[in-house]
This record gives structure tokens, C-alpha cells and sequence, in this order.
């Protein structure tokens, strides 16, 4: 059976599924936004809180939602891989998109290129993604977006040929070495929050200090961010934490806060995302208006989402979530895990080589 039909057949099944039971409404980051600006624009003091708990809550994949959960969630997944399907058995596909044109890679690093660990220091990706990350950017430009701040990601990647968009697109870096993919970008440095520096770092300070009472709370200096992670931090404090991250919020304005897997992100308030990056990069690379490039972009977060709308109001390009459960999505494809992504990047490179007159891919 083709991998067409295959999605027919699981289509055909989800939607029969699909009419007897009910739908598990999954949490959206239109979602958060909505509810975070609805409770900053009408409530205080208490409930204010609860609100921003409710959204950590909701933001966990774990929770059951469901009397049946076991019904429920084959239905929420075989209707979502119809409409997401896997981006290994889709491989054909998306590389016959890309017939004539370039294909730019956007790599989002945690969740993506390195499993999700209790501790953000630790977060190291494995000697064979990096290799095979190495060898996708050989073939085609490469990026790096994250969260993270640049150095940081950069000391996990430790790959000088690739393109880096740190503190979640706002510190973005060149290649370091010279590749031949660049087109007179050398050096191409690009910060548009550097005025936010010295903020970013008292904010920083001041939430170190507001939450070191609260067991397991972390809190992460992404250069032009700053993360708190409550990961590790028992869901009885979740409200203690929230109350102390709001109290230090209160007084920067200019700040706005969102949300990625358990960690509250506070970041400044400019009109500057991953999406943004993924076009100021496409620019960089010379392909601002171009039919000729097809950007293919994984990520696993909320914040991926600003990429995957880009290339869908585009209409070019390949966005591909992370996610083992199903979520509502900008993304066409999806990967269950970062080993995925490693196969995935893997038969890029195979199919590459074999265009180019190499042994057939595996
Ligand atoms: O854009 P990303 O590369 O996905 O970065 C987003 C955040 O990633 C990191 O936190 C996440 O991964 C940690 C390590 O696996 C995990 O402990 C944490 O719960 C996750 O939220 C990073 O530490 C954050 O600063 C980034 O904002």
C-alpha cells in the first residue's frame, strides 16, 4: 500500500470515528494569547493569578482530557495524522515539492534536535543529530531558532556552518567559516531588541531573586529573554511562582510574557518572533520574493508557530511539528520525537546525494 493510500484509508476510519465521539478540544496558542490577554486586560490580583495557572495546566500534554480517554485519544490522533502526517512517510512528497528550487533548513533546537530534560543545562543533542545536522547543512543553508540564548544553543551545536537565531529570533548570526551557500552575508549580525539589554538583564536578576524560596523554579537568561522554568517545581507552587513572576512583570511594561513546555518566557514587547526571522534569513539568502526556495522548518513549541504561519500565509514551504500528541497546528507534517527528525534529516541527505549521481537512499 502507497503511503497515499494509506492516508486514505486512516481518513476514511477517523472520520467514522470522528461523527460517534466527542472531540477533544486541545489547547491553542491563540488559545494562551487570548486567555492571557483577556485576564492582563480585565482582572486583578487573585484571579489574575489563577489564570496564568490555569495556562500552565493546559499547557502540559500529559493531562488526560477525556471521561474515555483511551477512545479519545486514537480518535484525536488518527484524525490529526490524516491532516499532519508524518514527514518520514511523506518523504517523496515533500521532496518532489522541492523539485527546481532551493531547500533552506530551520531547525528549532530543544525538543527538536535534543530530547526534553529536567534540567535546560543538560540539554545536550547526541554526536549522530549533530552529525547529521553537520551533513544537511553540506547540502543546504541551514538555521538554528530557538529560544536559547545564541551562545548557549551554539555550545550544544557546536557546528560553525550554520546560521543562528538565538533569544527566540532576536540574535540573529551569520555562518562563522566561510560556506558556499553564503551570498556576501559573512559576519550578518542582526539584534533587533538591543535596547533591551540592561532590562532584560535587571529583570533577570530581580526573578532570580523572587523566586529562590520556590523548590525546583529555574530561571534561564536568554540574552533578550529570560525563561522561568517550572518543570521541576510542584504544581501546589505553580500559583506562588506565578504571583512572583507577575509581581516582577508589573513593573516592565515594555515586557510581555508567553509560554513554551513549562516554562513562563518573558520577552520584550517589538513585533519580532521565529517567523520573523525565518523571513529576515530567507532575505538574507537572497530569497525575499523568490518561487525558487522551498524553507522546510522543524519545531516542537509554541513558539515554532510563528514559523509555520509564515510559511502558510506564504504558501511556500514545509513547516513540521515535534509532537508524539496531537496539537493544533500551522504545520503540515509532523515527527513524533527528535529521532525522527534525525531520520528525517538523515534521507535528506541520502536522497541529496543520490540526485546528484550517489548510491540510491535506504
Ligand atoms: O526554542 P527552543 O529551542 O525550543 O527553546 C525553548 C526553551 O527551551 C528550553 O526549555 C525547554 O527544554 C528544557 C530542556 O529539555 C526543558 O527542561 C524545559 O522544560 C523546556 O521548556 C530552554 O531552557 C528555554 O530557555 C527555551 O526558552
Amino acid at each position: 500500500m502507497t503511503n497515499q493510500q494509506n492516508v486514505a484509508v486512516l481518513d476514511v476510519k477517523s472520520r467514522g470515528l470522528r461523527r460517534s465521539l466527542p472531540v477533544a478540544k486541545s489547547f491553542s496558542p491563540t488559545d494562551f494569547k487570548m486567555l492571557l490577554k483577556k485576564r492582563f486586560e480585565t482582572e486583578k490580583g487573585g484571579a489574575r493569578i489563577n489564570a496564568w495557572v490555569d495556562s500552565m495546566r493546559a499547557s502540559s500534554p500529559t493531562r488526560v482530557r477525556s471521561t474515555d480517554p483511551t477512545m479519545l485519544e486514537t480518535d484525536d490522533k488518527s484524525s490529526w495524522i490524516v491532516h499532519h502526517p508524518s514527514a518520514l512517510s511523506m518523504f517523496e512528497q515533500i521532496v518532489a515539492a522541492s523539485k527546481g528550487k532551493r531547500i533552506v533548513m530551520f531547525l528549532d533546537y530543544d525538543g527538536t534536535l535534543s530530547p526534553i530534560v529536567e534540567n535546560p543545562d543538560q540539554a545536550f543533542m547526541s554526536g549522530e543529530m549533530r552529525a547529521a545536522v553537520r551533513d544537511v547543512a553540506r547540502y543546504f543553508p541551514t538555521a538554528i531558532v530557538t529560544g536559547r540564548c545564541r551562545d548557549k544553543v551554539y555550545s550544544f551545536v557546536k557546528l560553525s556552518g550554520l546560521y543562528y537565531a538565538g533569544s527566540h529570533g532576536m540574535d540573529i548570526k551569520g555562518p562563522s567559516k566561510s560556506c558556499k551557500y553564503k551570498k556576501g552575508n559573512h559576519g550578518l549580525l542582526f539584534q533587533p531588541a538591543s535596547e533591551f539589554l540592561p532590562m532584560i538583564d535587571e529583570v533577570y536578576k530581580a526573578l532570580v531573586e523572587k523566586t529562590k524560596s520556590i523548590g525546583g523554579a529555574k530561571v534561564e537568561n536568554n540574552k533578550f529573554c529570560v525563561s522561568v522554568h517550572f518543570r521541576c517545581v510542584d504544581e501546589k507552587s505553580w500559583a506562588v511562582l506565578a504571583e512572583q513572576v507577575r509581581s516582577v512583570l508589573n513593573q516592565y511594561p515594555k515586557l510581555k510574557l508567553t509560554q513554551g513546555r513549562k516554562v513562563l518566557e518573558i520577552r520584550p514587547t517589538i513585533k519580532w518572533d521565529k517567523g520573523r526571522a525565518l523571513e529576515f534569513l530567507l532575505e538574507a539568502l537572497g530569497y525575499a520574493n523568490s518561487n525558487d526556495v522551498l524553507p522546510i522548518y522543524i519545531g516542537d513549541d509554541r513558539t515554532d508557530e510563528d514559523a509555520f504561519k509564515v510559511l502558510l500565509d506564504r504558501g511556500q514551504g514545509i513547516g513540521i511539528l515535534v509532537s508524539k500528541t496531537p496539537k493544533e497546528t500551522n504545520a503540515s507534517y509532523s515527527l513524533q520525537e527528535p529521532s525522527e527528525v534525525k531520520e528525517f534529516l538523515r534521507l535528506l541527505v541520502a536522497w541529496k546525494r543520490y540526485s546528484q549521481g550517489g548510491a540510491p537512499p535506504p
